[in-house]
């Protein structure tokens, strides 16, 4: 299994390139790109490290050397926000590094399964897509917004508040990643109830969660180290899919065919393809449909800014 981060020197790409070291099965490569010259050097560091996981490191204006062979390819390559920045902001930048990433990976490695980090996630899918399209090798089965920092986090405060071991915590969070388009779905979880006032609190905190990081990081940086860690356990889902394991579902950004908008956040099954099945996200209370239609000509507007972008 070959698994490839472009970006990988930077905050989020060696947090989840250390992850992917330490965690990868046995036998499996590990290629990293980014275009600062520290790349190389940042597979050495990580070479030294005694797991049976082969790392390469590749820097300069080509990721095709990266790409080669790739199984998987993670993308976190581009700016991240500062203070009074919304992710929209983004965009100008990293749409078109992200255009150029998987032009290179449509030409490359056209089969791989695609998980896309870079802000604003919300559009640089559905420019990925247009993308892979024009190269005549779009598979929605293999393209994916990684959305998995919403779940890790409405794991985490939601153990907190109610007191739970945070293992058995499982939340399906839907629609996008961004401020009202992320919405975690409180009313699922098992085992657990929350009031009113509770719940419209957790559900703004979870969707206020990346500034909450920026914020703290006081012109840092965004969320890198969860980051690193949610995009890790993405990455090793999509793996464990490939490898043919059963019942490994994730909630992830996917053209599923969703009712509500070309892409849309909601768990899928994982298997040798890719998305196996998308997965209907259940019942929800009548807070969370408010939520959900209410968020849908902002999920919409974002997808036309990047199908419009790469037309
Ligand atoms: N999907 C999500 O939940 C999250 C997404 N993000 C996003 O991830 C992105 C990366 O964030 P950080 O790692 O914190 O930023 P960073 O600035 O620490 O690292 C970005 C890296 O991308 C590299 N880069 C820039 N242009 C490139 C190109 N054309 N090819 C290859 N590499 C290139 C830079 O050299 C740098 O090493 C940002 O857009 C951020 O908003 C951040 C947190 C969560
Ligand atoms: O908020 C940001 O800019 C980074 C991000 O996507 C997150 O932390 O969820």
């Amino acid at each position: 299994m070959k698994v490839a981060v472009l970006g990988a020197a930077g905050g989020i790409g060696q947090a989840l390139a250390l992850l992917l070291k330490t965690q990868l099965p046995a036998g499996s490569q590990l290629s990293l790109y980014d275009i600062a010259p520290v790349t190389p050097g940042v597979a050495v560091d990580l070479s030294h490290i005694p797991t049976a996981v082969e790392v390469k490191g590749f820097a300069g204006e080509d990721p095709t050397p990266a790409l080669v062979g790739a199984d998987v390819v993670l993308i976190s390559a581009g700016v991240a926000r500062k203070p009074g920045m919304d992710r929209s902001d983004l965009f100008n930048i990293n749409a078109g590094i992200v255009r150029n990433l998987i032009e290179k990976v449509a030409a490359t490695c056209p089969k791989a399964l695609i998980g896309v980090i870079t802000n604003p996630v919300n559009t640089t899918v559905a420019i990925a897509a247009e993308v892979l399209k024009k190269a005549g090798v779009y598979d929605k089965n293999r393209l994916f917004g990684v959305t998995t920092l919403d779940v890790i986090r409405s794991e985490t405060f939601i153990a907190e508040l109610k007191g739970l071991n945070v293992a058995d915590v499982k939340v399906n969070v839907i629609g996008g990643h961004s401020g009202v388009t992320i919405l975690p779905l409180l009313s699922q979880v098992e085992g657990v109830s929350f009031s009113d006032e509770e719940v419209a609190a957790m559900t703004t905190r979870i969707q206020n969660a990346g500034t909450e990081v920026v914020e703290a990081k006081a012109g840092g940086g965004s969320a890198t180290l969860s980051m690193g860690q949610a995009a890790c356990r993405f990455g090793l889902s999509l793996v464990r899919g490939l490898q043919g394991e059963a019942n490994v579902v994730e909630c992830a950004y996917v053209d599923g065919g969703s009712e509500h908008a070309d892409f849309f956040a909601q768990p899928v099954l994982l298997g040798k393809n890719g998305v196996e099945k998308v997965l209907p996200y259940g019942e929800v209370s009548e807070f969370e449909a408010n939520a959900r239609d209410a968020m849908l000509d902002t999920l919409k507007a974002d997808i036309k800014l990047g199908v419009e972008f790469v037309k």
